[in-house]
């Protein structure tokens, strides 16, 4: 399955013809994604810039979208904040979010694509990295459907198993779920449902596999060069 991962490392160590430079152009060029019928709609979806950052539970996402944030000047969303924030909120959805949550389950897609959408319409910046969604087919068909767009890329942090455990254990945030009942049938999730949206943006070229084992600054050096390379092509 990961041999179709087109990951920046093997872009850049190609042994084609067409150079680094060529090869991002290339896969900009493949990322036009908004769709001709959703120009009424208010967030003028052209304008947008839209990174899904996956991975499993404790693979860095939040660390390494907060670098990314300082370097790069992105919104960052994080779909299990805005969960959480709904349930600190009194929302009367609260206790099932957290009941979901709890369980290492998915929330229906329909709540947290409606809280991911409220975010982007309140920001006044047009480049997002939405983090820890979509976390299966479903929340990924709603994304597109609601919102009306596809991810322009997706980063992918590819972290061992043993690694996450270690690191979720160690997190130290108060979080329901970061306990190890919780921890092992989140992982579940992760290999039955998350992985098979890796895959399918995959087969969309969009992906960037990113090696998140090693220090947080070792890893952002290997994020660094794929926000560099589609600086100047975010509108
Ligand atoms: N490269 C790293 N090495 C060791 N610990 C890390 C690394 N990156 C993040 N962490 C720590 O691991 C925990 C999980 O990181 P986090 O960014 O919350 O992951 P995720 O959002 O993917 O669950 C946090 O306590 C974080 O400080
Ligand atoms: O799109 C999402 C994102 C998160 N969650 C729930 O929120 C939890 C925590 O998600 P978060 O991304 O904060 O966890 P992380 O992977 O960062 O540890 C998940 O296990 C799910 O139960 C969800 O249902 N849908
Ligand atoms: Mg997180």
């Amino acid at each position: 399955m990961w041999r179709r991962v087109a990951s920046l490392s093997a872009l850049i160590s190609s042994t084609s013809n067409r150079c680094f430079l060529d090869q991002v152009a290339y896969r900009m060029s493949t990322c036009k994604l908004f769709s001709s019928e959703v120009k009424e709609n208010p967030l003028t979806l052209k304008d947008l810039f839209i990174t899904f950052v996956l991975g499993g539970p404790g693979s860095g996402k939040g660390t390494q979208c907060a670098k990314i944030v300082e370097t790069f000047g992105y919104v960052h969303l994080s779909a299990g904040e805005l969960l959480r924030r709904e349930i600190a909120s009194n929302s009367e959805y609260g206790s099932m979010i957290l009941n979901t949550i709890k369980d290492g389950k998915i929330v229906p897609s329909e709540m947290t694509v409606r809280l991911i959408q409220k975010e982007m319409e309140l920001s006044n910046n047009h480049k997002f990295l939405i983090d820890g969604f979509p976390r299966n087919e479903e929340n990924r068909i709603a994304f597109e459907t609601i919102i009306g767009a596809d991810p322009d890329i997706v980063l992918f942090f590819n972290c061992p198993e043993e690694e996450m455990v270690k690191r979720v254990l160690n997190r130290n945030q108060g979080r329901v779920d970061d306990n190890i009942e919780t921890i092992k049938k989140r992982l579940q999730v992760f290999k039955a449902s998350n992985l098979l949206v890796v895959d399918y943006y995959s087969d969309k070229g969009k992906l960037f596999e990113i090696d998140a084992t090693g220090t947080e600054e070792e890893i952002f050096e290997r994020v660094r060069p794929v926000f560099a390379a589609f600086q100047h092509d975010q509108k």
